[in-house]
């Protein structure tokens, strides 16, 4: 073995002491966890109201500091820290401390770690060196270490490695997103441990950590302010569904459950939305002048509705024709007033009008008023018009009413261009929402407002005996644990975080729904608008991001490193951006593979079979996982050239769901259609998400 091996060796023995120290106190606190769990259970036998709350609240503990326990376990301690001054100190995924209460590994998040991430030889911050610990399971595997300030180094200290970064970020992609707890650059740091007040504005280019920033961010926040931010609830935005299922994995990695997860499609209670408009559609239904067309819609009368109302009172027909009932119904909706809180307002109208009828007609034996009034009330043929001219309006209904042609063009016209209606026209499916109209409906339940409802069930993971509340399965306190800091209503609005990730594809009309639930939160928002496929009005979108964010401090954040993409990727996406913002400012990428990206010109005819072969190819020349880029319309035609292909490290998406997410090769398919229909921007966005390999097949 050569010198170096050895040296290596004895130091990844020392740190092998060490990290089984930890682990050896970590089966002694979980076994003092199942200890308080099963005292809590004892306490049950006791049989009082007041050791049965004791029991669960225990229980409850218990069970959680279990399941923190079990979350952190794999590569619990990744750092040590040698100071000027002070004993050495470990970093790891939480803190564990000895017998007698003195930190054997102290948590990433905790202010003494930050050294651990913002030294640098210019600026060591009292570290002399900086150690990388690699582990799988419980053992020691590598070491890496920084000498940040030589001339401070004791006598024989040693220093072995050349960068857990790049080894790091040379490992293939899995399927989802890895936390990066252990390699934390400082300007990405910075930007985690920003003050949690205010808004932390990240920006920074394609692959350069970004959406881990945010993320690490928010476990960060639950750290250093966990009763606040657990309290009122931390939820994370991202663009689609696949790439919230891309990101999920990273906060129960690192220990986190307590964070809500949403695609812009899924924020509105009972809606799911997937599927995107075309980019030119997008801008129009996300434009601020939707909630004009909008508000007409939720003003005008109903589809089939009653076009007047016949009431035989005492032998004599009491009538209110079209224009009459449009003018009761205008007269109860004034500005601002919802129309499901204001039908009290049109039945009243009604009952005004036809009392005066009633009285000019002089019809013998009129009761006062007030009979009047409760007569007709009781009358099933006015109850049934009541319900037919004045219904309960969910947004879903109201919005399909802009399906209908004539509809569409009274509520429009005057606010959109003729081309933007033009564009409008067949793209409302009633029952099909697009993740665009998501906000139009968010936007219409605020115009309509709400009746108010019977509260729903919520499901309980504590099973109710006797009237007191328990868990009995391992299952069942696991999830209670869990639970408990995320059980919330759907339609929840006090959260005290928000993050938003590529907000720069966060329309106005989608600012305004995240606004309405981060009113009391701090916020987190990153992006690249480089990346941005709003084609919409530029100083509309700012001026409703400003708006939803209020007047609250900002702090700016940029980041500069582009970790995932190969050097020699990133120069051809670099090329795509700098037509369009020739004097952009690009992040640097700091790993090259010495492959160049593979460009293929294709007949028409010949594409399917060239995706298939290429698809095949990366499969076979990367280990992790293999994207399939697709113009939106084709998505589908695409993902069927290839399905005899492997399924499980292989995924097709179209260029809008590409936003955010990693691949170690992609097969850009029709790349110049994807320019052609949602731009050079997102052109840009699916050139730079592979980590080693790319093609791009034109026909
Ligand atoms: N400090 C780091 N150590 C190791 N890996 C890192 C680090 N920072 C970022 N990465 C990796 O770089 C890749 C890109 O990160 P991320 O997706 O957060 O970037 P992004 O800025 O959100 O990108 P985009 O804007 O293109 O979506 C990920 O695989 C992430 O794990």
């Amino acid at each position: 073995m050569s010198d170096a091996a050895t040296t290596l060796q004895q130091e990844i023995a020392a740190e092998q002491r060490h990290v089984d120290r930890v682990y050896a106190r970590l089966a002694e606190l979980r076994q003092a966890a199942a200890r308080a769990e099963k005292e809590g259970y004892r306490l049950a036998r006791v049989g009082n109201f007041g050791a049965l709350v004791e029991r669960d609240a225990m229980v409850f503990h218990a069970a959680r500091r279990r399941h923190a326990l079990d979350a952190e376990h794999e590569g619990l301690v990744f750092g040590r820290l040698d100071l000027r001054e002070g004993p050495v100190l470990h970093v790891g995924r939480l803190g564990v401390r000895d017998e007698e209460a003195q930190p054997l590994v102290i948590d990433w998040r905790a202010p003494a770690a930050a050294a651990f991430y913002q030294a640098t030889a210019a600026d060591p911050r009292g570290v002399v060196r900086r150690r990388m610990i690699q582990s799988s399971g419980e053992k020691v595997t590598n070491i890496e270490d920084d000498l940040l300030d030589p001339a401070a180094a004791p006598e024989g200290m040693r220093v072995v490695g050349d960068g857990a970064l790049l080894a790091t970020l040379a490992k293939a992609t899995g399927r989802g997103m890895r936390d990066i707890v252990a390699t934390i650059q400082r300007e990405q740091d910075q930007a985690i441990r920003s003050p949690a007040s205010g808004v932390t504005i990240v920006s920074g280019g394609p692959g350069t950590g970004k959406t881990a920033v945010a993320l690490h961010r928010a476990a960060y926040l639950l750290y250093s302010d966990r009763s606040r931010f657990a309290g009122g609830g931390i939820m994370v935005v991202g663009p689609s569904g696949v790439f919230v299922e891309y990101i999920a994995a990273v906060l129960p990695s690192l220990g986190e459950e307590a964070a809500t997860l949403h695609s812009l499609g899924s924020i509105v209670e009972d809606v799911t939305a997937a599927r995107t408009d075309p980019t030119a559609v997008a801008a129009v239904k996300g434009s601020l002048r939707m909630r004009r067309v909008l508000d007409r819609a939720v003003r005008d009368a109903v589809p089939n509705g009653p076009t007047d109302l016949r009431l035989l009172y005492r032998g004599d027909l009491l009538r209110l024709g079209t224009a009459e009932l449009d003018a009761i119904r205008a007269r109860a909706l004034p500005r601002g007033a919802r129309r499901n809180e204001v039908r009290r307002a049109g039945i009243d109208g009604l009952f005004e009008a036809l009392w005066a009828q009633a009285q000019a007609h002089k019809i013998g034996g009129l009761p006062s008023q007030i009979e009047f009034e409760d007569d007709l009330a009781e009358r099933p043929d006015f109850r049934d018009f009541l319900r037919a001219w004045w219904p309960r309006l969910a947004p879903r209904h109201v919005l399909a009413w802009l399906a209908d042609p004539a509809r569409l063009r009274a509520y429009t016209s005057g606010i959109l261009s003729g081309p933007e209606i033009a564009l409008l026209a067949d793209a409302f499916v009633p029952g099909d929402p697009t993740v665009a109209d998501v906000a139009l409906l968010d936007e219409l339940d605020e115009m309509l407002g709400r009746p108010p409802q019977p509260a729903r069930k919520q499901r309980d993971p504590f099973h109710v005996v006797d009237g007191v509340r328990e868990v009995s399965t391992y299952a069942d306190r696991q999830r209670a644990a869990r639970a408990a800091a995320v059980r919330r209503p759907d339609d929840y609005r006090e959260y005290a975080h928000v993050v938003v990730d590529e907000s720069q594809d966060v329309s106005p009309m989608q600012w305004r729904m995240l606004g309405r639930r981060g009113r009391l939160a701090s916020w987190t928002v990153v992006g690249d608008p480089a990346q941005s496929a709003w084609t919409g009005d530029p100083t509309e979108l700012a001026r409703a991001r400003d708006r939803a964010l209020g007047s609250r401090r900002r702090h700016e954040f940029t980041l500069t490193t582009n970790y995932r993409n190969s050097a020699e990727i990133f120069a051809l996406a670099a090329e795509v951006i700098r037509e369009v913002s020739p004097g952009i400012t690009l992040p640097r990428a700091v790993r090259s593979t010495g492959v160049p990206p593979e460009q293929l010109t294709l007949a028409p005819a010949d594409l399917p079979d060239a995706t298939r072969k290429a698809a095949a190819r990366l499969l076979d020349e990367v280990e992790g996982t293999v994207g399939v880029i697709a113009p939106v319309p084709r998505r589908d035609e695409v993902a069927a050239w290839l399905t005899e292909l492997p399924a499980d490290r292989l995924q097709v998406v179209t260029s809008l769901q590409a936003k955010g997410m990693e691949y170690d090769g992609v097969a850009l398919v029709a790349p110049e259609e994807i320019r052609k229909e949602d731009g050079a921007r997102t052109l840009y966005v699916a050139l730079s998400r592979a980590t080693q390999r790319l093609v791009t097949l034109s026909a």
